[in-house]
């Protein structure tokens, strides 16, 4: 039977023959568990078995559960604990049916509670605590007030008792609020872990060869077991509790029994309370600036709490090569960010899919079928027809009298981008609004694609408070008109995708009058749909996923690559000359450097080395976060925590590069220590396009595009700064956001050179 409660799709099951074809069946499908609101906090998170959600974390955690704590082995182990409180069951039933107080009446329900408790508490922790949990449950105060069994009690009724949030969007735990559920609910995890922390401490002392602990031989219990296999997995003599400046003891949202040790954390600036280092990353310089100034005071590997975040930020080439050729797949989980889990339609594209099955599928389609290199070259007739464009349009700026010959270099790289990957997407331009399906020219006005896709890397791209605190603060952005602005971008993006894909049905239909054309990642994306062979069935919302991936990943980045290195070439007159001479060789008097030229092209490639070591456009690349708990440079990284590699400061390390800040091609001559290095992710020291099993899958895609347009504006027109602009004045700031753009739009006057 199928119901709604609440927001909550539910299905229930009630008979045999049901439950033996979804379990005989769909096992693994029906193994999932809702993260419930209750149930994930007092469950550390989700950590332990009977809440973690289904995958490799549960299946070792169950694993452990099975072989240490309930195999058949150590539940025979526990045989006495069960004799020995049977018999005081029996006892207690003797006095009570022979003592006159209670006129031999025995309260049944009673007596079975303080049994079960009082063996699983003898399985569990060696001895019943019968006590308060102030006092670590030592005192006598059997079930009365701030006793272990009335805080047990409380465990359950709130677990048990009915909670609204649980059939309602995340956004809406606010109300447990006001109900008092969230103060009862923090009150018994409060009591629970303060108690637990009492009864850890006391068994630390069973490995510790030095305490006096005068200890009876005892069995065996739980956290005897549990605290072995810690001890086992860090290969550790003894758990020495260390302490340090960066030490925390971790208990809560990291998965997993490790965290409850104090970690020895890599070093780092001060954490205040609750915003932790937050309120440095506000500052007024940008991010990677900022970690960068902090890494000089506290060295390559350094760790922040950025509100409720556990972050590593990595700064050399020598940290991050030890990641990645050491822990890549820990290294290759990617954060849920607000913006970016909608857009990406719950995270069903490449770039924010959870690291898993699911995303090597989805990039496999991607880069075999979307951004592999023979799927590169067939698109050079787009790229081609585009940059011949570009070219008429500035020729006709640079002799119209109206714009006095002075080009947005900026604002041109952006139509440029996006007219190459909407041909590669689409099959065909969509400059028009995104109301009639983008077909009407509005190029770049209100309610344009344009303009929806610049909301899009804005909305993405800003700062976004709820993506360093827990879910339930994601309410602020009700307030703070983030949720709007999402919601819109969403619908509009949706409402576009949705009609491009009906467009494309008609490539499938015999029967519809289509002009030939050339296959696009739509086309592509849909017939992979009606493959029967597909391992992974793709479904509309991930096409639309795919897409909004190459825009997002694909436009800016490469747009703004190509201003910065304008820009360099413009302050640096010796490179430009000497790039411009070498083009206009190659073209050999046609005026157009082709796609097949451009092997041809050696000084070249060296300006775009070197453009993106000075201006990566994503230089924190895109956050990773730690799937497994792991050590680097021998501290410990729990798992959960997000990781940002600073590849902006990587790229201007005086360790490894000579005169860092300065633009200068020359430095990857084959004569030079540098000629080996690229950018493809082998050199630690050059990330622009990321590194290891996440690194950006469009490197071919982006550097053609870089390459052919670059040649064909430095063959085709002289460049000068306008209005008798010195180059000391051209401005080289960078401004916030997804990407790193110039804050400054490039204007420059184009002379047009006669071939
Ligand atoms: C100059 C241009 C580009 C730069 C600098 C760039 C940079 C990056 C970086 C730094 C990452 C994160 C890598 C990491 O986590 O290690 C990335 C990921 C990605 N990029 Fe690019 N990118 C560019 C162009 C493109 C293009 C043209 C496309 C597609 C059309 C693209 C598609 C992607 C995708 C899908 C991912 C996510 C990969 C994953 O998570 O598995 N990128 N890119």
């Amino acid at each position: 039977m199928f119901l709604q409660l609440g927001f909550i799709p539910t299905l229930v099951v009630s008979s045999a023959q049901v439950a033996k074809e979804i379990f005989k069946t769909h096992d693994i499908i029906f193994s999932g568990r809702p993260v419930l609101y209750a149930a994930k906090k007092l469950s550390y998170n989700c950590s332990a078995v009977s809440f973690a959600p289904y995958g490799d974390y549960w299946l070792e955690m169950r694993k452990i559960v099975m072989l240490e704590l309930l195999g058949q082995k150590r539940v025979r182990a526990f045989q006495s604990v069960r004799e020995e409180e049977v018999k005081t069951l029996i006892k207690t039933v003797t006095s009570i049916s022979t003592s006159l107080n209670y006129s031999g009446v025995v309260n049944l329900s009673e007596l079975m509670v303080t049994l079960a408790n009082n063996v699983v508490c003898g399985v569990a922790f060696g001895k019943k605590y019968n006590g308060s949990y102030y006092d670590g449950g030592d005192s006598e105060n059997n079930g009365k007030s701030g006793g272990i069994r009335e805080l047990l009690h409380e465990t359950q009724n709130v677990l048990g008792g009915f909670c609204m949030a649980d059939f309602f969007p995340p956004w809406l735990t606010w109300i447990n609020k006001f109900n008092g559920l969230e103060r009862r609910l923090n009150k018994c995890f409060r009591d629970l872990d303060n108690f637990y922390d009492k009864v850890i401490e006391e068994h630390y002392h069973h490995f510790d060869p030095n305490h006096n602990h005068n200890q009876t031989k005892h069995i065996e219990d739980v956290v005897d077991v549990l605290l072995q296999s810690l001890k086992d997995f860090l290969n550790c003599t003894n758990l020495e509790v260390k302490t340090g400046s960066n030490q925390v003891e971790q208990n809560e949202d990291t998965p997993g029994m490790v965290q409850r040790r104090k970690l020895n954390l890599p070093p780092g600036p001060i954490r205040l309370p609750i915003i932790g280092n937050l309120h440095q990353l506000l500052g007024n310089t940008l991010p990677h600036q900022t970690f960068g100034r902090l890494s000089h005071q506290y060295g390559p590997i350094m760790f922040l709490q950025l509100g409720f975040i556990p972050t590593l930020v990595v700064s050399s080439a020598q940290v991050a090569k030890e990641i990645f050729k050491t822990h890549d797949i820990i290294f290759s989980g990617r954060p849920v960010l607000y913006a970016a889990k909608k857009l990406s339609y719950n995270c069903s594209a490449v770039s924010f899919a959870p690291y898993g099955d699911y995303w090597r599928e989805m990039r496999k389609i991607v880069m075999l079928e979307l951004l592999g290199q023979k799927r590169v070259r067939a698109f050079q007739s787009v790229r081609e027809e585009e940059v011949k464009t570009l070219i008429k349009t500035v020729t006709s700026i640079s002799t119209s009298l109206n714009y006095s010959g002075v080009v947005n270099l900026s604002e041109l790289m952006v139509t440029l981008a996006n007219n190459v990957v909407c041909g590669v997407a689409f099959g065909k331009k969509y400059n028009g609004s995104y109301y009639d399906g983008g077909d009407s020219e509005n190029n770049g006005k209100s309610g344009g694609i344009r303009e929806l896709l610049h909301e899009t890397q804005n909305v993405l791209g800003g700062f976004c408070m709820a993506d360093f605190y827990p879910r339930w603060l994601t309410w602020i952005n009700k307030f703070n008109g983030l949720e709007r602005r999402l919601n819109k971008c969403f619908r509009d993006l949706d409402n576009f995708y949705d009609k491009v894909i009906e467009e494309h049905y008609h490539h499938f239909d015999p029967n519809h009058n289509q002009t030939k054309h050339n296959e696009d990642v739509v086309d592509v994306l849909l017939q992979l749909q009606r493959d029967p062979n597909q391992a992974l069935k793709i479904n509309n919302n991930q096409i639309k996923g795919v897409i909004t991936d190459l825009f997002i990943a694909g436009t800016d980045t490469t747009s703004a690559s190509l201003v910065w290195i304008m820009a360099e070439l413009m302050m640096n007159p010796e490179a430009m000359k000497r790039a411009q001479k070498e083009v206009r060789e190659v073209a050999n008097g046609k005026g157009f450097v082709e796609e097949i030229q451009l092997s041809k092209l050696n000084y070249i490639k060296l300006v775009i080395k070197e453009g993106l070591r000075l201006h990566p456009p994503v230089p924190l690349l895109v956050p990773r976060e730690t799937t497994e708990f792991c050590r680097v440079k021998g501290y410990d990284i729990p798992s959960g925590t997000r990781v940002f590699v600073n590849a902006g400061e990587i790229g201007r390390d005086s360790n490894h590069w000579e005169k860092p800040n300065e633009f200068w091609p020359e430095r990857f001559l084959e004569s030079s220590s540098s000629s080996s290095i690229d950018y493809t992710g082998k050199h630690f020291e050059l990330l622009p396009f990321g590194v290891g099993r996440r690194g950006c899958p469009g490197i071919n895609f982006a550097a053609v595009l870089i390459e052919l347009t670059l040649a064909n504006l430095l063959c085709r027109f002289d460049w000068e700064l306008p209005n008798g602009m010195k180059r000391q004045d051209l401005n080289m700031e960078e401004v916030f956001g997804l990407t790193m753009n110039k804050k400054i739009p490039l204007c420059l006057v184009a002379k047009v050179v006669d071939f």
